[in-house]
């Protein structure tokens, strides 16, 4: 039987998944961030032990890889693929300093126009004394599937859309061609596609077929709309992670950089959505997952808290508000933690609904259902509270893990 192999690089950890040709879970294995490491070292040393942790039988027949990153997590490499500096993550703003620059560059109200894009992260780059050395410039899961097939500067059309690729035209658009930028970009291919067989030495190190497939990755929150089961537009897919991230599957793209609006390619349909910095992280400021899960139970979803929170860990949102100097709302903070939870609950549930009525009123299909991922999922409570937000079913995903949709994407769906 063949397996197929997803592994989710996400900001609280990684995950890998294995299914079969049914599409069926044999394993899942997941791998928290320590603080002790480096970015880089976390993720190879992640990225090697979760093959590892897979039972040897099914690593033998592994037919296929695919790795999904956080979007527009970036890094400079050598010649050789070795990282040449710390890598910027997702939601870092230090290319606020460069969008006067780039307003010169791109097209009005393109994509690339926010603080926290690949584009505006790159040309920051472009000062350090260590850019003298880079000769790549790469997405988080284009390094990783690099160091399982060897094969340096290739992307996929997800993680290459915070850069400036044209999804529609599927190539780089001429005025960034035209800036001749003294580093390479990534090749571009439709996520899912076939890169290369992994390397002899990883093939020996970890007993995969030496014709296992290594595929052109995606960004976390698309995997995990693969993941959700989500198939017709009006469908939504709510990414509560660490992050909230909103996905409505639509005919039409919408692309707005004032509220961080942009659309990502889905075969002939669009993923119209945005990334807040709100999420779960700022609930693990406050509560362990076991305070979230009894807290939770003291709520009554029915009753809308009366609190009114922007919750932020830190200055900076990049949507439905595109703004990097937002400050974080959290008071008034009531005695009762459960009082507390219930209004940033309530807060997340409203930006959530501010989003998706913010991309059905630019032209993004009407809203008809929203299945949720990340480990908010898991939270009836939360469900029903965003149910009242949002006047449309809030309902189970298929799976709400994001490796799964990679594992789905590695197996050709
Ligand atoms: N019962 C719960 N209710 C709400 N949020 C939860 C619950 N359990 C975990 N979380 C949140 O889930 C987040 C982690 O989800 P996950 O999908 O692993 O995130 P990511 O992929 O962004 O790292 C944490 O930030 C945590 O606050
Ligand atoms: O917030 C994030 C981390 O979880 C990422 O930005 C998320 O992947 C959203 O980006 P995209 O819509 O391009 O997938």
């Amino acid at each position: 039987m063949d397996f197929y192999l997803g592994i989710d690089f996400g900001t609280s950890g990684a995950r890998a998944v294995v299914i079969d040709e049914s599409a069926h879970i044999q394993v899942q294995v997941r791998y928290p961030w320590l603080e002790v490491d480096s970015l880089v070292s976390s993720w190879q040393k992640a990225l090697l032990t979760l093959l590892g942790q897979i039972p040897e039988q099914l690593r033998r027949e592994i037919k296929a890889i695919a790795i999904n990153g956080t979007s527009s997590t970036v890094l400079l490499c050598d010649a050789n693929g070795n990282p040449v500096d710390t890598p910027l993550l997702y939601n870092d703003g230090r290319g606020s300093i460069v969008l006067n620059e780039l307003r010169d560059i791109a097209p009005a109200n393109h994509t690339v126009l926010s603080a926290t894009s690949s584009l505006a992260k790159l040309r920051w780059m472009m000062q350090l004394p260590s850019f003298g050395e880079a000769r790549y410039f790469l997405h988080q899961a284009d390094w990783l599937g690099f160091l399982l097939h060897g094969k340096l500067g290739i992307s996929d059309y997800h993680n290459a859309l915070k850069l400036g690729y044209d999804v529609e035209k599927l190539q780089y658009p001429e005025w960034l061609e035209s800036l001749q930028l003294p580093i390479h970009l990534p090749k571009v291919l439709p996520p899912g596609t076939p890169i290369g067989e992994v390397s002899p030495e990883i093939s020996q190190q970890f007993l995969l077929p030496p014709d296992c497939l290594v595929c052109a990755g995606t960004t976390d929150s698309i995997a995990a709309f693969l993941a959700s089961g989500a198939k017709s537009p009006g469908e939504a897919v709510t990414s509560l992670g660490s992050t909230l991230v909103l996905k409505l599957l639509s005919h039409t793209p919408v692309e707005d950089v004032r509220y961080g609006i942009y659309s990502h390619r889905l075969g002939d349909l669009w993923l119209t959505g945005g990334a807040s910095n709100t999420g779960g992280a700022v609930l693990r400021e406050f509560f362990t997952d076991a305070e979230l899960e009894n807290l939770s139970r003291e709520i009554d979803a029915t009753k809308a808290s009366e609190l009114d929170y922007y919750p932020l860990l830190k200055v900076g949102e990049r949507f439905p508000i595109n703004d990097p100097n937002l400050p974080p709302r959290l008071t008034p903070r009531p005695e009762n933690p459960a009082e507390f939870l219930h209004g940033l609950l309530e807060s997340i549930a409203r930006i959530e609904t501010q989003g998706y009525e913010l991309l059905q009123k630019l032209g993004a299909d009407s809203l008809n259902q929203v299945y949720t991922a990340g480990g908010g999922a898991k939270n009836p409570t939360w469900n029903a509270i965003r149910q009242r937000n949002l006047k449309v079913p809030v309902i189970s995903s298929l799976n709400t893990e994001a490796a799964y949709g990679s594992a789905l994407l590695a197996m050709g769906r």
